[in-house]
């Protein structure tokens, strides 16, 4: 059945970089004419038309949510497309997981472009669910036209020294014209360039305007991430007036509580509200990763797919309307794509965890010595809205020969425990999370997805690990008084298979529970995910122990000295 209609409005062309009055006839699910009204400056009696935007690079699982939840919520706010890694997933399942996402994404009108992940296990010093090796990332690039490139390539060391399987897997890409996303938090000058050289033609890691200029000056595109535990659009914004043309906005990890508040039509709006130009900002949240990826996306161009947004104004855009291939699929703040079944997935060995697990004793090899000499705790602290970490090293409370928290100086046990395999839980220090009682664990623990948690005693500690355990994946948190909420994840452990809204409803609960026991930061679970990502430096801690991010090594994390 055919379908056409026609709308009135003022349309942006990022091409010609015009908003003019015009007419835009859609017929079956195509741009057919764009016919002017003959008035060249917008009527402001007119909404405004301009393409979608393009979230352009997000890892869907961090938002809890299967993709086609994911992009029920998302069109509300304009996106019409994303830019995905599945590593999460790939990390827990391997290619059954990258497939798993496929599948889903099929079964709505959004625009997903999903990558081959390039690096499962993240590093050999986790223990992840599976592997992707090269033969498997070619079989994807082969059977799969949809996979669009070869996702963020973590190993920045294995790129300067030109490790052969990481040359390997970016040689792979290029034999399939696929572009090859990067990942190299803090690599400036002569490393940025040699990193770029390897073939790499973006980062969403920078965290200073300084890095990603030197990026930009090797011919690197900059992502301008702005997400639920990385927040760096501020350090970057105020590189796009002269590097629009090479910079693309992100979010990377978005907590459901935030995607039902918005997403890339919130940056476009506090990027115009600097007083930046519109078509230079839309041209980053819309254009750019269009023709960066070659995205299936239309552009609001004659014969282009019918994939545009409609908002009242260049101010506040908000949108009234988000079209993907001519049909309406949100509208005044509703989703119109309908839910479809989830299939649930997992990859989860359960096991028993007792508090005296977590117990940390004075290094016995030390102990005839420990008697006088002042243990040492390598404490990591965490920062609201980075995912980097810095090492301290601390005096330690030493009560009945064990190594136990200290709530005056926020210093609180961390632990990584592996639920692929029962084994002895990693366990270490933290400060930045500000508990004063209870505890938090979470089955998200990037990448290699382990039950990462922490607290201020081994009983709560334990319980909640257990509680993540007996649901075989979610989020939880004890409180002193004995409360417990649990956010159950039975889709790989990773993410909901309940709609949206509800999820988003749950996870703010837990959120607010967390803040309740004393947490100062704006997303305690999504920065607690991110205590374990050992290819983000500098102190991270690995189910198989604490892991120094520069020196790439594990580290003791109680010395005596
Ligand atoms: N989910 C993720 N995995 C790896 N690196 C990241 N950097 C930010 N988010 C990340
Ligand atoms: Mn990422």
């Amino acid at each position: 059945m055919s379908t056409a209609f026609s709308l009135e409005a003022n349309v942006i062309d990022l091409f010609n970089n015009t908003i003019t009055p015009a007419t835009v006839h859609v017929t079956n699910g195509r741009i057919r004419q764009i016919e002017p009204l003959g008035a060249t400056a917008p009527n402001p009696a007119l909404p405004y038309a301009l393409p979608g935007f393009v979230d352009a690079h997000v890892h869907v699982e961090s938002s809890l949510l299967v993709p086609s939840e994911f992009a029920r919520l998302a069109v509300v706010h304009g996106t019409v497309a994303t830019v995905s890694d599945p590593h999460e997933i790939g990390n827990v399942l391997g290619v059954a997981g990258v497939k798993y996402m496929l599948a889903n994404a099929a079964q709505v009108p959004f625009k997903f472009c999903f990558g081959a992940p390039s690096c499962v296990p993240a590093t050999p010093f986790e223990t992840a669910g599976a592997e992707i090796t090269a033969a498997d990332i070619e079989l994807l690039f082969r059977d799969h036209p949809e996979i669009g490139y070869l996702a963020e390539m973590m190993n920045w060391p294995g790129v300067l020294n030109r490790d052969e399987v990481v040359m390997e897997k970016i040689r792979l890409a290029q034999r399939y014209d696929r572009p090859v996303d990067g990942h190299a938090p803090g690599l400036t000058g002569a490393d940025a360039l040699r990193y770029a050289e390897a073939g790499i033609s973006t980062d969403h890691e920078c965290f200073m305007a300084g890095e990603a200029l030197d990026k930009l000056a090797a011919g690197m595109k900059i992502l301008i991430r702005e997400g639920s535990a990385a927040r760096n659009f501020e350090a970057l914004i105020d590189l796009l007036p002269e590097h629009y043309e090479h910079l693309m906005f992100c979010s990377d990890d978005k907590h459901p509580d935030t995607l039902v508040l918005g997403h890339v039509n919130q940056l476009v709006q506090r990027a115009v509200a600097r007083g930046q130009n519109v078509l230079q900002v839309l041209r980053v949240a819309c254009r750019n990763p269009v023709e960066h990826y070659r995205l299936p996306v239309g552009l609001l161009r004659e014969g282009d797919p019918a994939d545009f947004i409609v908002v009242d104004d260049l101010v506040n855009f908000r949108v009234r309307q988000t079209y993907l291939d001519g049909k309406l699929v949100a509208e005044n703040g509703e989703t119109l794509i309908p839910a479809v079944p989830v299939e649930v997935v997992n990859n989860f060995t359960a096991h028993e965890v007792q508090a005296g697990d977590f117990q940390v004793p004075i290094p016995a090899a030390d102990s005839a010595s420990a008697n006088n000499q002042q243990p040492t705790i390598r404490l990591i602290e965490c920062f609201d809205g980075q995912l980097i970490t810095a090492r301290h090293d601390e005096p330690a409370l030493v009560e009945n020969g064990l190594v136990v928290p200290d709530l005056s100086r926020d210093i609180l046990k961390l632990t990584v425990v592996n639920r692929y395999h029962a084994a002895p839980p990693a366990v270490a220090f933290i400060r930045g999370f500000g508990l004063q009682g209870g505890a938090l664990a979470s089955s998200v623990g990037h990448d290699s997805h382990n039950i990462t948690a922490v607290g201020t005693d081994d009983a709560s500690l334990a319980r909640a690990v257990q509680l993540v355990m007996e649901a075989r994946g979610g989020l939880a948190v004890v409180t002193p008084a004995g409360e417990e909420l649990v956010l159950p994840l039975p889709v790989a452990g990773l993410m909901s298979d309940q709609p949206g809204p509800a999820v988003a409803a749950a996870y703010t609960a837990l959120d607010a529970a967390a803040k309740a026991l004393g947490s100062p930061l704006q997303a305690p679970f999504m920065t607690l995910s991110f205590m374990a990502l050992l290819v983000i430096p500098s102190l991270k801690l690995s189910d198989k122990g604490l892991f120094d991010g520069e020196a790439f090594r594990f580290v003791e994390a109680v010395a005596v000295n």
